[in-house]
This record gives C-alpha cells, sequence and structure tokens, in this order.
C-alpha cells in the first residue's frame, strides 16, 4: 500500500488540537470527526486504516466513556483498524483500558506531533503487514493446487476452472506466455485428478530435436536406427495410467502433430521399428505460448489435432495484468528461499514493492524468481530495495484526491483525444463526444483549452 493511499481518520472534538494534528502526519492528510457518530459514519465511508480517537469525547468531554464507546463500535465495525486512543496526561488507567479492549497503542496529551506522526506510521505498517498476511492466507497457498501462490481473482478464476476441470478426462490446452505457471497448473491439475497416483510425465516439444522428439515421444524398437542398441520405451508409454504433459504443443513438427492424432484417437503407440500397437492408457494436458489459432491459419498447425487438444482451453494472464499477485508471489519467494537457506526473512521496502508492482515482468514469475533470488543474495541488513532487484524505483503518480479530479482528467483526456481526432475540428469534436457545441466550448474554457489549437470552424 503505498503512502497515498493511507487513510486516517482523527476523531477530535477540540478545534486547536485538530488543527494541530492536521500537521502532525507528512503523508496523510488526515480525515476529522467531532464526535462517536460523525466518526462512525467516516469509517463507514473511508474504511481508514488507523484512528486517531481522543478517548474525551462530547457529550462526556471531561470522561473517557463516550470514547470507549467510540473504540468498541469501531472495532466491531472493522477489527482490522488500528485505533491510536489519546488520553489526558498520566491517565495509564484508561489507557489500559482502552488496550484491553484492543486499542493498537495509546498517546498521553500534550500533543508532541512528531511523536504521534511515527506512532501513527508504526500503525499503518502493522495495517499494512496483516493486510498482507491475510491476503497471503487467502492466496492459494494450502488449497489443493500446492504451490500456486495467486490472490488476484483473475488468477482465482484460473484456479477454479484447474479445479473444476480435473476429475474429468477431458485434454486440457493451457494457454499463456512464458513463464506465467503453465507447467505448475498442469501438474496440479494432475494432481487432483484420478490420476495423481501414477506418473506426471512432461515433455518439451520445442527442446528436442525434430529427430530425437518421435523416439522421445513413442518409444523405439532395438535396431530401429542407429545407436539404438535396445528397445526403449517412449514417454507416451511412460505415463501409462497417469499424466502426459506435452509442453509447446505449438512447437511439434506437422508430421508427429499426424501421429500424436492418431495416438489420441486410437489410444495406442507403435514404436519407431516396430509393429505391435501397445495400448497406453493416459490424460493428455498441452500448454502453448503461441497462437495456435494463428497458426491453424498459417496452415502450421492440423486442425483436427487443434480440436483434439482444445476440449478445454484454459488462459493463464501474464503476470503483469494479474492485480495484486506480484507483491504476493514475492513475499512468498522470499519466505520459501530464507526457509530453505534456514534465514530470517528479509523485508521488502515500501519503493521496493512499489517497483514489483510497476514493472511489467516480460518473463513473468520466472523473471520474478529470479531477480527474487538474485535480491536475497545482494541485500544488506534484512531489507531488499528496488536496486537489489534491478528494477527501477517508479515515480509514483499520486492518487487523485477525490472523484472531481478523476472526472476533471478524464475530461481533459477525452477533449483531447477529440481534438486529435478531428484536426481541431470543434463541430466535428462535439459530435464524437456527444456534447452541443456551447457545451463543447465551456468544457474546453474551464480547462483552458480554447486559445491556440480547438479553433477550426468556432
Ligand atoms: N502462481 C505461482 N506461484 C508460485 N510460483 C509460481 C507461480 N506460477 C509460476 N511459478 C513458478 O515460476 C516458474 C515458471 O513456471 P512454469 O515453468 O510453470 O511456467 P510455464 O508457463 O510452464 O513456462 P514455459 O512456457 O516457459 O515453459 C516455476 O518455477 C514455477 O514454480
Amino acid at each position: 500500500m503505498s503512502g497515498k493511499e493511507r487513510r486516517l481518520l482523527v476523531v477530535e472534538d477540540d478545534p486547536g488540537v485538530q488543527r494541530q494534528l492536521r500537521w502532525s502526519f507528512d503523508e496523510v492528510e488526515p480525515l476529522i470527526a467531532e464526535d462517536r457518530q460523525s466518526a462512525l459514519a467516516q469509517l463507514r465511508r473511508y474504511e481508514p486504516q488507523v484512528v486517531s480517537l481522543d478517548l474525551g469525547l462530547p457529550p462526556d468531554p471531561g470522561g473517557v466513556e463516550e470514547g470507549l464507546r467510540a473504540l468498541r463500535e469501531i472495532l466491531a465495525l472493522d477489527p482490522r483498524t488500528k485505533v491510536v486512543v489519546i488520553t489526558g496526561n498520566n491517565d495509564r488507567e484508561n489507557a489500559v483500558r482502552a488496550i484491553a479492549m484492543g486499542a493498537y497503542d495509546f498517546y498521553e496529551k500534550p500533543l508532541d506531533p512528531e511523536l504521534l506522526g511515527v506512532i501513527v506510521d508504526r500503525a499503518f505498517k502493522v495495517y499494512e503487514l496483516e493486510e498482507e498476511n491475510r491476503k497471503l492466507s487467502r492466496s492459494r497457498h494450502d488449497t489443493p493446487l500446492a504451490g500456486v501462490v495467486a490472490a488476484s481473482p483473475q488468477m482465482e478464476h484460473v484456479c477454479q476452472m484447474i479445479e473444476k476441470v480435473a476429475p474429468s478426462e477431458a485434454t486440457v490446452c493451457l494457454l499463456g506466455e512464458s513463464g506465467t505457471g503453465k507447467e505448475l497448473l498442469a501438474r496440479g491439475l494432475h494432481q487432483l485428478s484420478a490420476r495423481a497416483d501414477n506418473r506426471f510425465v512432461a515433455i518439451n516439444c520445442a527442446a528436442i530435436p525434430e529427430n530425437l522428439l518421435e523416439s522421445e515421444l513413442f518409444g523405439y524398437e532395438k535396431g530401429a536406427f542407429t545407436g539404438a542398441n535396445r528397445q526403449t520405451r517412449g514417454k507416451i508409454e511412460h505415463a501409462h495410467g497417469g499424466t502426459l504433459f506435452l509442453d509447446e504443443v505449438g512447437d511439434l513438427p506437422l508430421a508427429l502433430q499426424a501421429k500424436l492424432l492418431r495416438f489420441l484417437q486410437e489410444r495406442v503407440v507403435e514404436r519407431v521399428g516396430g509393429r505391435e500397437e501397445i495400448p497406453v492408457d493416459l490424460r493428455v494436458i498441452c500448454a502453448t505460448n503461441q497462437d495456435l489459432e494463428e497458426q491453424l491459419a498459417r496452415g502450421d498447425f492440423r486442425e483436427d489435432l487443434y480440436y483434439r487438444i482444445t476440449e478445454v482451453t484454459i488462459r493463464i494472464p501474464a503476470l503483469r495484468s494479474r492485480e495484486g499477485d506480484a507483491a504476493v508471489i514475492a513475499r512468498s519467494l522470499l519466505e520459501h528461499t530464507a526457509r530453505e537457506q534456514s534465514r530470517p526473512v528479509p523485508r521488502l521496502t515500501q519503493e521496493a514493492v512499489h517497483a514489483i508492482e510497476a514493472h511489467s515482468w516480460p518473463g513473468n514469475v520466472r523473471e520474478l524468481e529470479n531477480r527474487i533470488k538474485r535480491a536475497t543474495i545482494m541485500c544488506e541488513g534484512g531489507r531488499i530495495t528496488p536496486e537489489d532487484l534491478e528494477l527501477d524505483s517508479p515515480e509514483t503518480e499520486p492518487l487523485p484526491f477525490n472523484l472531481r479530479q478523476i472526472r476533471e482528467k478524464a475530461e481533459r483526456t477525452a477533449l483531447h483525444r477529440a481534438l486529435n481526432h478531428t484536426n481541431n475540428n470543434l463541430s466535428r469534436a462535439a459530435e464524437v463526444l456527444g456534447v452541443t457545441r456551447p457545451t463543447l466550448y465551456a468544457l474546453l474554457d474551464k480547462h483552458q483549452m480554447r486559445s491556440g489549437r480547438a479553433s477550426k470552424n468556432a
């Protein structure tokens, strides 16, 4: 969570102290509530992660009961909230009561803005860590798809599809860029199937030279070719009873496509140089990072085979389009690596998390793994920085403060695009935007865009 997403609610009835408090926090513009009821209304509306709560609230500004009631109700509404209670001088007793009720910390008046700022900042950090942990435990760490870490709705959907299709015998085709986890998911699918006790045999069709691929897949008889000194079973036979994973199936040469198709139709293999038809019972999962439909159109992939292997197609999204997954996977990998090396888990700095979120991950999870491995070796003092990950520190664009700012930005962008599109022809720009010309003029004036560019047909 970036500093700009932090929301702080200050519950304080004294306008002088309110003013003082506004200056205590560098990174957040606090929301202010004067009493318990408006505090609860703000909590419902803005979901602040941290609340600073003066226990002396009206109608009982000299006592603490109203403040403690507010504390109880805030935590009942959202127990994740970190509440820092502010008590009078030397009022330890009520501070302890508040902590016992679930307050995160307490702070005694008189105000020291710097100290309060530090306490509040730490409260945000604890909230953020807890939130990350909640995400991780919601992630698929302990689900049947072991090893698949994901918190995004996109991957949640993929995992659900895998879980659904696993018990069937359907041939599944996993489509996705390199490093998105196709093999990991294929293994997960196998493990959830009735074939889990038998072998999962993987073969990468792109990694084996064409002349060897056939014997690798189908096996060969002794003497079938020079060097064939003994009868050898192929991957297909090895997978008998289990699952055969054909990775990079889009790279399968056309001659072998025909042979694979025959196997899928008749479920028998003939070893190279042999005549015997050997029945094999297995399930096939395929994967590719190529566009199979484009290959079909080019004639590089057989249509009949395409339909055989795509009984169920599952698209694995690229890491860059999975909301929030990169940081969650990074943390999980850090824990894993640290556990393996019996070392304390290093911490990602906020800048590192921003950099991870901003990077486009062309190599997907594999690239993330490599960067994390490198960073665990290079980092110092238990903290991982963007430099350790060899990522740029991104200039994070501040979040717009409110809906009005978002609307205005969208309006400006739409105006620019319409004017560019129509070569500054105002009548046409108004048409494109679906507004009248006077409305367009008003908008251009509002955004001070009338001078210079937008003049034609005005
Ligand atoms: N969701 C995930 N959670 C944790 N680790 C993952 C996840 N997805 C992928 N990985 C890890 O990333 C690495 C690459 O994954 P995998 O080999 O399954 O990708 P792939 O799509 O099959 O790649 P390629 O197309 O290059 O064969 C593996 O080490 C895998 O364990």
